[in-house]
């Protein structure tokens, strides 16, 4: 396996803030706006980003949840190792908000495709938007877009993303991974 380090460290961090800061951008304060991780590594991102809006913002509420998806996922029906779903932690009203869902890793679409469906059952929101940390571009099995995107990389399809992050893994890395024959 040849592991090709894309960021980390500081400039992993500096990315992090840049998405913040466009979320600011975009949606000023946050008492119209949530944000969704998707579980399970989609998490991090947004426990992440909550935590810096709420060092930039200290007077706003940041409210942060965790969706899960197992159950709306196009290929439930067809593993053949059963799913274990995570926990979906949505203690806040979505109906009317704008709600910024996020992943680590935009691929195929399928997973957000399925959040979409997930979402629904806790109302209709004002807006979505997607907010990833790496987009693999011209891999989409489905039409989705990201409208804040921390790196944008160039794989072929045998190639892999991981995304590890300090507080869970020991450091702040995305990886591009390439099987060696
Ligand atoms: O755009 P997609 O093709 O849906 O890929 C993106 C998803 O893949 C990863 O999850 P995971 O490692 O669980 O992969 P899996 O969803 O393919 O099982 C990642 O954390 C995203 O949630
Ligand atoms: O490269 C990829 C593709 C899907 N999911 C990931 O986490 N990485």
């Amino acid at each position: 396996m040849l592991n090709l380090t894309l960021l980390d460290g500081q400039k992993f961090q500096i990315t992090i803030q840049r998405l913040c800061r466009q979320l600011i951008e975009n949606h000023n304060d946050f008492s119209n706006t949530v944000l969704i991780g998707i579980q399970p590594r989609g998490i991090f991102l947004a426990k992440r980003v909550a935590e810096e809006l709420r060092k930039i913002l200290p007077n706003d509420t940041i409210l942060q949840g965790d969706l899960d998806i197992t159950f709306y996922r196009d290929d439930f029906r067809r593993r053949e190792n059963p799913l274990v779903p995570n926990q979906t932690r949505i203690d806040f009203i979505i109906e009317g908000k704008k709600v910024v869902m996020m992943d680590d890793v935009l691929w195929t679409g399928r997973t957000i495709r399925a959040a979409m469906d997930a979402m629904q059952a806790f109302g209709r929101p004002e807006k979505v938007e997607l907010l990833t940390l790496v987009d693999r571009r011209y891999s989409r099995h489905i039409p989705v877009a990201a409208d804040y995107v921390g790196i944008e990389v160039d794989s072929i399809a045998s190639q892999r993303v991981v995304v590890s992050w300090k507080e869970t893994d020991g450091e702040d890395k995305i990886e591009l991974l390439s099987e060696v024959k």
